[in-house]
């Protein structure tokens, strides 16, 4: 596993490390969404702000971020679900530094979901504790990228909506990222034949060191359309598909019949002041006899467990590699959302506090 910067967690603040009886005040950092992105993320786009936590009520836990998450659901999610002067949404994992609450005990690491913040207080109702049997030796920052919800989003995007099957083809594109890696690996151990296509040439080098049957760089291949063709003579049966945009409508024409298309991500449309424009998909539905589908990974809410386990057992088992590309230091979580926009990681981007 590639690992890089992992350390103690740094406090700000640490409430009840004083004689008993005095409280210091916890300030914790955020960044707020200042301004709607308009095209591609700018650094003006984000303030970084203090905001003053109150002592903890009965019931109550004061948390710090330890690993925070940027995905780029945060650059569709934020113009849908979000206004100006709202704290950056995003997952954390985060250790619990003080409990009013018998349910959580001091030291405890959660999942929580409280946005780009260094520390929060939570009831503990919205937090998720990592899988009880996880290992010491395995990095928690893994339960935001592939025991988390890209590795979910792969597993039940696979099994669930591309219904693959042993000796298929299957095509993934931002195939080294953190949601693209697993695709590719869960579908080797399906037993089909994996394609991934990615951003550069040591994305390229690294698709095939954890097990990529064909890869390529469709950055610099003369024909995107020749490059799958060549990859796979026969077309696929699978297109985990987490780009959209052109590359979607050339590797739409490359499906077999009835060839089941996951449409998980469109992120090279995310930026887009004004949207694209067609090829449109109906006449190679159509005559492919081709099945679509949109899905966001929340729909398995209920098998999360289920999904967890199996990614962990194969983590452990070494048969799923992990890759993080980790940035130190909170004041750098928009540089590393904007990175991973631009293509900066290789497997998932994560922030250590
Ligand atoms: N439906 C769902 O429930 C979920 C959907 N997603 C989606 O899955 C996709 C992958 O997410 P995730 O694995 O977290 O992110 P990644 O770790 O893959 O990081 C994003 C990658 O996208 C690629 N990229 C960026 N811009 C473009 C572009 N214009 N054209 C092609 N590729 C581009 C870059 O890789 P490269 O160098 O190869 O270009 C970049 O590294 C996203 O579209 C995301 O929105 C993620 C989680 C859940
Ligand atoms: C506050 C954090 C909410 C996490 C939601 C994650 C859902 C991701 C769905 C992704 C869609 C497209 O990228």
């Amino acid at each position: 596993m590639g690992f890089r910067g992992f350390g103690s967690a740094c406090f700000q603040l640490q409430r009840g490390s004083l004689s008993p009886g005095i409280q210091m005040m916890v300030v914790a950092s955020a960044w707020i969404l200042k301004k709607h992105f308009d095209g591609f993320p700018k650094t003006s786009d984000f303030e970084l702000k203090k905001i003053e936590l109150p002592d903890l009520k009965d019931g109550e836990l004061l948390l710090e971020s330890v690993f925070l998450s940027v995905d780029p659901y945060m650059r569709p999610y934020s113009r849908r679900y979000m206004k100006e002067g709202d704290i950056m949404i995003g997952t954390q994992v985060a250790r619990i530094v003080e409990s009013k609450n018998p349910a959580f005990a001091v030291g405890t690491f959660v999942v929580g979901h409280t946005g780009w913040r260094t520390h929060f207080i939570s009831d503990g109702k919205d937090l998720q504790l990592l899988p009880s049997n996880w290992p010491e030796s395995l990095p928690k920052s893994l339960a935001l990228g592939t025991v988390g919800m890209p590795g979910l989003t792969a597993y039940f995007g696979l099994l669930e909506v591309c219904k693959m099957k042993p000796g298929e083809t299957v095509l993934v594109n931002a195939a080294a990222g953190a949601v693209g890696s697993v695709v590719g690996q869960l579908a080797k151990i399906g037993g089909c034949k994996v394609v991934g296509c990615a951003g550069s040439d040591d994305k390229v080098a690294y698709l095939k060191k954890i097990g990529f049957d064909e890869a390529f760089n469709y950055r610099t291949v003369k024909s995107l359309d020749e490059a799958l063709s060549k990859a796979s003579p026969d077309g696929y049966d699978c297109f985990f598909d987490n780009v959209g945009g052109e590359f979607a409508s050339v590797a739409i024409n490359q499906m077999k019949k009835y060839g089941r298309i996951a449409v998980c991500g469109a992120i090279s449309q995310y930026n887009d002041s004004v949207p694209q424009k067609g090829p449109y998909v109906q006449i190679p539905m159509i005559f492919k006899e081709l099945q679509m589908e949109g899905f966001i990974v929340s729909r398995w809410s209920n098998r999360r467990e289920e999904g967890l386990q199996a990614l962990l057992k194969w983590v452990v088992e070494g048969k799923v590699k992990c890759h993080e590309q980790v940035t130190e230091g909170f004041e750098n979580m928009p540089m590393a959302f904007m990175g991973m926009l631009k293509g900066e990681n290789l497997g998932k981007a994560v922030v250590k506090v």
